[in-house]
């Protein structure tokens, strides 16, 4: 019988991750954030490390970064900077609590010889909010992000920069609501953003696959794709289920410790894009 879709070719990643030794909920920046529900950090790392082995076991390459005390947050490294070429943007965070991260992710970028490195200008809280597909980045706002950032996205980059407004608190971040499977092909849940964003997401990928709420709200689109395997929260059962109808190999993750600080496998993993 012919195949109803096109072969899926994985391509070997870098990715950037951070222990979540000193991960904790101590405050709130998002509305999944509850201080008063406990944490268990123990079994935190134990979730993230599978995920680092998981990564590995596919043959993409895991680089870290130190946890710093007193960031909590540092361990969604998909937060701290942008990375396309080489160049790096660094992120500039919307609250104060995370705002020391952008100094420890500057200093491993430059000690890591990167050529390119700069801070940014406006609130930009990196691959979070810029998702890169193909030669095109998507970029969000609403939450976190400010739009004057994908401007100087597109600026740092080269590269066509559109913008998307979401309008759900629970999707604050872009890579909450999207996530990019293959150079052509993005998964997202539409009711996460303005009509006109709809409009814009439905013109430009007519054959995205589209979410339901339930697999939404468990962070069933904070997910990463190699191109054909996608590694995404286990809770998000039918949405496993149409990326294998598609031709996708999903590879349900385990994260639900670090579900309590308001993210998911995507959150926990930068890429790298070398020059
Ligand atoms: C998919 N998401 C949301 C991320 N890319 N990052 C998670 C950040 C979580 C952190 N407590 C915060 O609220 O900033």
């Amino acid at each position: 019988m012919p195949h109803r879709f096109p072969e899926r070719t994985a391509r070997p990643r870098r990715y950037l991750m951070c222990r979540p030794t000193y991960f904790t909920v101590e405050y709130a920046i998002n509305p999944w954030m509850d201080p008063s529900r406990p944490t268990d950090t123990t079994l935190a790392v134990r979730q993230w490390e599978r995920l680092c082995a998981l990564y590995e076991e596919l043959g993409h390459t895991v680089e870290l970064i130190d946890p710093v005390p007193g960031l909590p947050d540092m361990v969604y490294t998909a937060n701290g900077a942008t990375v396309l070429d080489g160049r790096v943007l660094v992120a500039t965070f919307r609250h104060a609590e995370r705002a020391a991260e952008s100094e420890a992710h500057e200093s491993w970028f430059r000690s890591g010889g990167y050529r390119e490195v700069r801070r940014a200008a406006h609130v930009n809280e990196g691959e979070g909010d810029h998702l890169l597909v193909g030669r095109r980045v998507l970029a969000g706002s609403g939450f976190r992000t400010s739009p004057a950032a994908h401007t100087e996205t597109r600026d740092v980059f080269g590269l066509q920069v559109l913008g998307l407004d979401l309008v759900d608190p629970r999707f604050y971040h872009l890579d909450t609501a999207l996530a990019v499977l293959a150079d052509d092909q993005i998964m997202y849940y539409p009711a996460a953003f303005t009509p006109d964003s709809q409009a814009l997401l439905r013109s430009l990928y007519p054959d995205a696959i589209l979410a339901e709420r339930e697999d939404a709200e468990v962070f069933g689109l904070n997910a990463v794709s190699d191109g054909r395997r996608v590694l995404l929260p286990e809770a998000a059962k039918s949405l496993a289920a149409r990326l294998a109808d598609a031709g996708y190999e999903p590879i349900p993750v385990d994260l639900s410790e670090l579900f309590k600080g308001g993210g998911g496998p995507k959150c926990c993993t930068l890429e790298l894009r070398p020059a």
